[in-house]
């Protein structure tokens, strides 16, 4: 089966970090995640990263650094997740896809219902 390409951003809000929640409509309904999506043929990480955090929030970021990528296997397709960690920059937050967003210290992050794919991704970033 293919792989399918994802980048996802831990944004960092001075001391919070954002997460958000998809929406019942998506796949992996009501999961939470970090904001991203799939690279399109012939797009780097980073543009891909900032694209995504801007058509799904309306917000600028600035990326900071890439943290170990992710393939994990759901039952009916396969991710390769890119994290990264950035900092907002500029722009009103609005969610256009997700149902919700939680501004989160890395305790509460911890206790979210998460996307599989993000777990390892939230353990190198909470040990970090
Ligand atoms: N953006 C994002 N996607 C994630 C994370 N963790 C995770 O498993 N995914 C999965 C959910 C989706 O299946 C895929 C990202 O695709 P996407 O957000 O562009 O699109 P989607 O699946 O909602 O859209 P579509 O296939 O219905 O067009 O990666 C994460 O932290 N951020």
């Amino acid at each position: 089966m293919k792989t399918i390409l994802v980048t996802c951003a831990i944004i960092q809000f001075e001391d919070k970090i954002l997460a958000v929640q998809r929406s019942e409509t998506m796949k992996l309904p009501l999961k939470w995640e970090f904001a991203g999506g799939k690279i399109e043929s012939g797009e780097s990480e980073l543009d891909c990263i900032k694209r995504e955090v801007f058509e799904e929030l309306n917000i600028k970021i600035e990326v900071k650094e890439r943290l170990t990528p992710v393939t994990h296997q759901y039952p009916n397709f396969k991710i390769k997740l890119i994290p990264f960690i950035a900092e907002y920059l500029s722009g009103e937050l609005k969610l256009r896809e997700h149902c919700s967003f939680l501004l989160a210290d890395k305790d509460e992050l911890i206790t979210l219902d998460w996307a599989e794919a993000d777990l390892p991704i939230l353990k190198e970033f909470i040990e970090l």
